[in-house]
């Protein structure tokens, strides 16, 4: 449950959306009321209607009959139009909330995505904004129109025949505590039903994409049985549904139909004592059935707009805070970097200290390996350089600049990353390219340049659409060779200040390896370059070797001195390195 002042707050945004789209839904309001007074008119025409059916007057009937027609196709046409006003100011809301929520993600920092799935975030995007076009508007109309309808048949009951309507009045409490008692119990069983289709699809997810896994080691059947698992449980949800509905019908069929039969034979009884015609009757009944349909939608929506202020309030908390985009210098940066005893712990796990007292320098154009063990913190370097998180304690220090004091879009613009395994987005191998370079248009010289540079222009033009090729969720058509050289290729076409380089723990043939290589020798030249190293070779041509330890800088110093004090940590680290090469060469 939210607090009440939450709660408020919400409903203060949800009307603020509503506000944006005030004239459309002004206009739909205008047209409900239109239908609702023809809707109420039309009872009472019919009322007249059979009151003369013995009138030798044909032409008053022909009049009647021509006159109730035109009300019917002005009720239909207005209803259109309230219909297509408000169903069209949903998806338009739907569509402006989901842009905004889409654009607040993705500025959110890094810290937030470590704390929400993936999966979380795309059911935000879908079904919590798509509750807004059916409660929001939708609903809102409904409720709106409900009202209208019940308070209007109220009255004309009233005035066909005041006993009659307070008999009926009297039975409305009992209807109305039905419909509410089994509102709860179906959202209460949807939301179950809910979980259990989300982790049915979890499971399909989990298993349809490491398909390959799940083959080599021979589990279909686990899998199968798993999702048949989850499945049940959903099927068994919907069962206790349905059997909950069924006796739900037969209880509203005894109350509506009960009240019929006592409102015809209370109605009888008046007729035959002169105080209402038949058709007075006739139209005290169909009075009736919207009196009773609107309280149900009354009674119905509450419980539907607090579920969706639920739901919306996830969807304001999400648009709220955007990244801290650090300071407001956009300084050049110089390729300098220095860590001043640099401590830092991830948010999401403050007892453990990922870095501690880190301090080193680079200086412009250094190539400077990272090494150390799995866990040692070099992935926490880089992402601390990149901005990502903040430390704790101690300072990065990019040229003369305090990282905090940076813009930290515009030094992003001077770095790049070639990551260990190069993500490709869907789309062209041009456009996988160009996504280097967010700032302006990249034209097709430039990209082609930086593919020869990366060694990957003639495998590109071999392919039948060339820069055209579309590479398929995940880059699927290209080899391991092939989608580390369009990263590099990448990366040239940014032009950075500072390289990283995440390297590649799996094996490539030796003639992609040589091309990978020599992209990388062009992409490294004159640039201060942080790789995150594997290859004894790779650490060997190093400039600087940073050794890592459970977070601490253990060894720092040329390649060629490290390696020869014995007792250290890098000389453990290559023997180890080169005795693993031995049996698995890289
Ligand atoms: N997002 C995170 N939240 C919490 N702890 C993390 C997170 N990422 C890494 N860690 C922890 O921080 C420590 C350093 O991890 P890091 O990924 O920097 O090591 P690494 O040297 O890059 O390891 P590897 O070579 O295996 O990639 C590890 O103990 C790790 O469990």
């Amino acid at each position: 449950m939210m607090p009440a002042d939450q709660n408020s707050k919400v409903q203060q945004q949800m009307f603020k959306l509503l506000w944006l789209f005030r004239w459309r839904l002004a206009c739909g309001f205008a047209l409900m009321v239109l239908t609702v007074i023809f809707q109420l008119a039309l009872p009472k025409g019919l009322a007249y209607f059979i009151d003369h059916l013995n009138t030798p007057d044909i032409a008053l009937l022909n009049r009647l009959a021509i006159l109730m027609l035109g009300i019917l196709v002005l009720q239909a046409t207005a209803m259109a139009g309230r219909y297509y006003v408000f169903e069209s100011t949903g998806y338009l809301l739907v569509h402006h909330v989901r842009k905004q929520l889409y654009q607040s993600i993705l500025n959110k920092p890094v810290t937030f995505f470590d704390k929400h799935h993936v999966g979380e975030l795309n059911s935000r995007l879908g079904s919590d904004v798509e509750a807004l076009h059916d409660t929001l508007t939708m609903g809102l109309a409904l409720f709106l129109r409900a009202s209208l309808l019940f308070i209007g048949a109220l009255i004309m009951m009233l005035s066909i025949s005041l006993s009659l309507a307070s008999v009926l009045i009297m039975l409305i409490p009992l209807s109305l505590f039905m419909a509410q008692w089994i509102g709860k119990q179906f959202r209460v069983r949807s939301e179950q039903k809910q979980d259990a289709l989300a982790a049915c699809g979890k499971t399909a997810q989990e298993y349809l994409s490491h398909i390959r896994l799940v083959k080599a080691f021979n589990q279909q059947s686990f899998a199968n049985q798993r999702y048949v698992d989850a499945n049940k449980k959903s099927l068994h949800i919907s069962l206790k549904n349905t059997a909950l509905f069924a006796k739900f019908q037969s209880g509203s069929l005894l109350l509506t139909f009960g009240s019929l039969l006592l409102t015809l034979w209370l109605g009888a009884g008046q007729i035959s004592s002169g105080n209402i015609s038949t058709g007075d009757l006739t139209s005290f009944v169909l009075y009736a059935g919207m009196l009773s349909m609107s309280a149900s939608t009354l009674s119905d929506f509450w419980g539907e707009w607090m579920r969706t202020v639920g739901a919306t309030s996830k969807i304001f908390n999400l648009m709220s805070d955007a990244e801290h985009s650090g300071g407001s210098q956009r300084r050049e940066i110089d390729g300098s970097i220095q860590f001043q005893n640099l401590s830092f712990s991830y948010p999401e796990r403050p007892e453990h200290c990922a870095l501690q007292q880190l301090s080193f320098s680079i200086q412009p154009g250094e190539k400077v390996a990272l090494v150390g063990p799995s866990g040692a913190g070099k992935s926490t370097v880089v992402a601390l350089l990149m901005g990502f998180y903040q430390p704790q304690q101690g300072q990065i220090i990019f040229g003369s600049e305090n990282l905090t004091d940076l813009d930290t879009a515009f030094l992003r613009q001077q770095i790049a990353v070639v990551e260990q395994e190069p993500s490709l987005f869907s789309g062209s191998i041009f456009e996988n390219i160009a996504f280097a370079v967010a700032e302006r248009d990249v034209s097709n010289a430039e990209v082609i340049k930086a593919a020869t540079l990366a060694c990957a222009d003639e495998f590109i033009r071999r392919f039948p659409q060339g820069y055209q090729t579309q590479v398929g969720e995940h880059g699927a058509q290209l080899s391991g060779g092939q989608k580390q050289r369009i990263a590099i290729a990448r990366a040239i076409l940014r032009n950075p200040r500072v390289l990283i380089l995440d390297e590649a723990t799996s094996a490539l043939d030796a003639a992609s390896e040589t091309l990978v290589q020599q992209a990388l020798d062009y992409l490294m030249q004159d640039r201060t370059t942080l790789i995150i190293a594997h290859r004894f070779s790779t650490i060997t041509r190093a400039d600087k070797v940073l050794v890592l330890e459970q977070g601490r800088l253990v060894q720092e110093g040329r390649p060629q001195h490290l390696s020869a004090q014995q007792k250290g940590a890098f000389y453990q680290l290559m023997s180890m390195q080169l005795r693993h090469s031995a049996v698995n060469p890289i």
